[in-house]
């Protein structure tokens, strides 16, 4: 079956849905663009119709389209290229004016890439562009700036409940699938805003079921995953070293998301010579990625890419059959898929740090996994409770940590007893029951050694010196007045 998302891309700017304003002020702006020569910034949350509503108002327009990618045209030169052709071949092209629309993705991924004159590249391309260009980008306050200031800009929201459903209503239709309402509703609840994932999940459950019901929704989880299992087992058994690496571009997981789901799975198929092989191929795969965090230049991924698939295809050595259970990497599943859940991430383990005194990137790589572990699914709901009482988390953030649904009961519940536990705690004035717990693993794994520095700013810096001294004060261990402390969970 087709990808539906890509078969009802709007075409036109009256078929995008639910942003009724941005979508009349991209017209404005196109319309009125010999007047004021301005490029726009698009941005917004991912799946709500930023792109296509670009392309769409070329369709309108009559533009061709040039599209620029952030995370392939790092480089000043490469930008300037591409955007001098598209100055170029607008003046030579008959009819629809000359002009060409330069559609620039992921216009945010530039940021802290100062050294390689990204940010600064743009602006400059920007400013001098001699064609209407629209930057796309998630968060506006990512881009430099200068670059905000050298753009007009127009916010696209969230699309409501109210305009997904309707558009879920139609493609069921033009498919031929039937539906109960109250499945169409489940799923633009559960997408929450995000029209691009309601159409992807309404796909998943119509390829189980002949009718749509909303226990079909509510059972079945978002179904992002099946394109990986396919993959892994065409990397791992069945194909050769190139169609490996031509398989991987179809598959929708970044580089560093997907390392993690091969190198989680592959030893189950793998064993001896060609496991060892496979493994130094994805530690140089590893290293790769090193790089690009390091650096910020994303033209690495491909080498990362090419150890990660044709590599581990060219370790095995003998015939592969059968079928293998593939799972999701036990805590990398939950991280890193989407900016979203990289801040919700994020935002858990500036609070970890806050607590415990531990450094932010430690809270992130050691002790958050460690608690995603002990409380999975809420199934240890007492630890889980504590948990959010001692980090102060929300339901978001329990969610996150659990990988239990955020709407349902059981978190909410766990948030409102962890609020109580808290007011209590604050009367009793009793410590937090996890401090000694994530110190000890601060102390058995701390290398000191901090690349990436998304989160770790100054001021975050500064809280976590304050919060450590805080944190030496603390006792070890915190169970004597009956209040379970971590490690007695263990
Ligand atoms: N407002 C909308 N109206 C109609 N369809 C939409 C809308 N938003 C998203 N879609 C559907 O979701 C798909 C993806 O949308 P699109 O790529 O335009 O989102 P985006 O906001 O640009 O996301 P990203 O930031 O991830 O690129 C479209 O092909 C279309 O099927």
């Amino acid at each position: 079956m087709s990808d539906w998302t890509e078969k009802y891309r709007p075409s036109t700017l009256a078929e995008v849905r639910g942003n009724d304003k941005a979508r009349d002020a991209l017209k404005e702006w196109a319309d009125s663009w010999e007047q004021h020569r301005e490029a726009v910034i698009v941005y917004g949350s991912p799946g709500i119709g930023k792109t296509s509503a670009a392309h769409a108002l070329a369709t309108d327009k009559g533009w061709p389209v040039i599209e620029l990618n952030a995370s392939d045209q790092r480089q000043a030169d490469v930008i300037d290229k591409i955007a001098g052709e598209a100055a170029q071949s607008g003046t030579l092209t008959q009819g629809s004016s000359g002009r060409r629309l330069v559609v620039m993705d992921e216009a945010d991924n530039f940021h802290g890439n100062a050294d390689y004159g990204g940010s600064a590249a743009v602006t400059g391309v920007v400013k001098d562009a001699d064609q209407p260009m629209i930057l796309i980008a998630n968060e506006f306050y990512d881009m430099s700036q200068g670059l905000r200031n050298a753009c007009q800009e127009i916010e696209f929201r969230d699309v409501s409940k109210r305009s997904i459903i309707p558009v879920l209503r139609d493609v069921c239709r033009k498919e031929g699938v039937e539906y109960e309402d109250e499945a169409l509703e489940a799923i633009a609840k559960q997408t929450s805003g995000d029209l691009r994932s309601a159409i992807n999940d309404l796909q998943a459950v119509a390829e189980r079921a002949d009718r749509l019901t909303v226990d079909d929704v509510v059972t079945g989880q978002r179904d992002t995953t099946t394109d990986i299992f396919d993959f892994l087992d065409d990397v791992i058994k069945k194909l050769d070293p190139q169609a490996a690496l031509e398989a991987s571009y179809d598959v929708d997981e970044t580089p560093d998301d997907m390392i993690n789901w091969i190198e989680d799975n592959m030893p189950k198929d793998y064993a001896g010579r060609e496991l060892a092989d496979a493994y130094g191929y994805l530690a140089n795969a590893d290293r790769w990625l090193g790089r690009v965090r390091a650096t910020q230049d994303y033209s690495y991924w491909r080498y990362a890419g090419d150890n990660m698939t044709a590599g581990v295809a060219a370790a095995r050595n003998e015939q592969k059959g059968g079928w293998t259970r593939y799972g999701p990497p036990s805590y990398w599943s939950k991280l890193g898929r989407s900016r979203g859940s990289r801040e919700t991430r994020d935002s858990i383990a500036v609070k970890i740090a806050e607590e415990s005194g531990t450094s932010i990137g430690t809270a992130r790589r050691h002790v958050l996994p460690f608690l995603a572990e002990l409380t999975h699914h809420c199934k240890n709901r007492e630890l889980t409770v504590r948990m959010a009482a001692v980090y102060d988390l929300d339901e978001k953030q329990v969610s996150f940590v659990t990988g239990s649904g955020k709407t349902t009961n059981k978190v909410q519940s766990i948030v409102e007893d962890a609020q109580e536990l808290r007011e209590q705690e604050a009367v009793e004035h009793s410590g937090g029951a996890f401090e000694g717990a994530t110190r000890d693993i601060e102390d058995e794994t701390s290398e000191g050694t901090e690349s990436e520095t998304d989160v770790d700013t100054e001021e975050n810096a500064g809280a976590e010196t304050e919060d450590a001294t805080e944190t030496d004060d603390a006792p070890e261990e915190e169970s004597d007045d009956g209040q379970a402390g971590l490690t007695d969970f263990m």
